[in-house]
């Protein structure tokens, strides 16, 4: 199924614009977990089982099963989230971004290897080094615009002519020049709402992944306010590590399971 399909019926049945992010940090596992071997695999399927009635997507974030030499946990995690919870995407955060010859292996490692529904990509090395994940079309490609963290306006905010800021050039590219498709989406980060605001501005009902609340301190309501379209959806917004680790003990995937339903609940309050 295309991506796009896939994620207005997850919004719609699903009744959420929640995306859980699965950032498996070993060092903050509960202990019954610890110094398992597949204990990243394990911790994560825990989280999935318990919130996938309350998601729109799952974001894992490949850094972190890299990082653990845990790439097999990472096909396994991805194989069981699509055989339990067929109807959810899955969203691999790799934001990958080079030439093309190497966006190829990128693109296949996303979409063949690991079996993702959409990637991150980083678009800053321009049109050809997206193109190779354009040539998946049923697959979502969502581009770095404007990221959640401070530093992010060191560049995206720079004048590229005519007072727009580089993060508006790449709205409006992606928007109006590169999604022949219909298969791309944006990053932009909860916390910066006027932003957010000005994206969806730029971009009609564009599809946006906003990751910034929780952890991070983005504000929900605003965030609604700035980039829900018309019908009250247009949204995946993430949170990680507040849902993840939530709680420390054996019964964490309940709490993650609490916290998940108090995060959609409050975005729901504004759509
Ligand atoms: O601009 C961006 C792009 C991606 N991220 C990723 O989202 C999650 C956020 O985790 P929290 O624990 O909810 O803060 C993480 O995987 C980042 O790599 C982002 O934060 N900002």
């Amino acid at each position: 199924m295309h991506f796009m399909t896939a994620l207005r019926a997850a919004w719609q049945r699903r009744n959420s614009l929640l995306c859980v992010g699965l950032d498996p940090d070993p060092a903050r596992f509960p202990a019954h977990l610890q110094g398992r071997p597949d204990a990243i695999l394990e911790f994560c399927k825990g989280i999935v089982d318990a919130t996938a009635d309350l998601v729109c997507s799952f974001k894992p974030q490949i850094a972190y099963f890299a990082a653990q030499r845990a790439e097999d946990q990472l096909e396994a995690l991805i194989d069981h989230i699509h055989t339990r919870h067929p109807d959810i995407p899955v969203i691999l955060d790799a934001k990958r971004g080079d030439i093309g010859s190497t966006a190829s292996q990128y693109a296949a490692e996303a979409f063949e290897r690991f079996r993702a529904d959409a990637i991150t990509v980083n678009p800053y090395m321009g049109r050809d080094s997206v193109e190779p994940y354009l040539e998946y079309a049923d697959k979502g490609v969502i581009l770095l615009c404007r990221t959640s963290n401070p530093g992010g306006s060191d560049l995206q905010f720079l004048d590229v002519g005519g007072g727009e800021r580089l993060f508006e050039r790449v709205a409006r590219l992606v928007a109006n020049e590169w999604n022949a498709s219909g298969n791309l989406g944006l990053v932009v980060g909860a916390t910066f709402p006027n932003e957010i605001a000005r994206v969806r501005e730029l971009t009609g009902d564009m599809p946006l992944l906003v990751p910034g609340i929780g952890a991070q301190g983005g504000d929900i309501a605003a965030t609604m306010q700035a980039g829900r379209t018309a019908n009250g959806t247009g949204l995946m917004i993430n949170s990680s590590r507040a849902i993840l680790y939530a709680g420390s003990g054996e019964d964490y995937a309940e709490a993650a399971r609490r916290v998940a339903l108090e995060t959609r609940d409050a975005i729901n309050a504004h759509r």
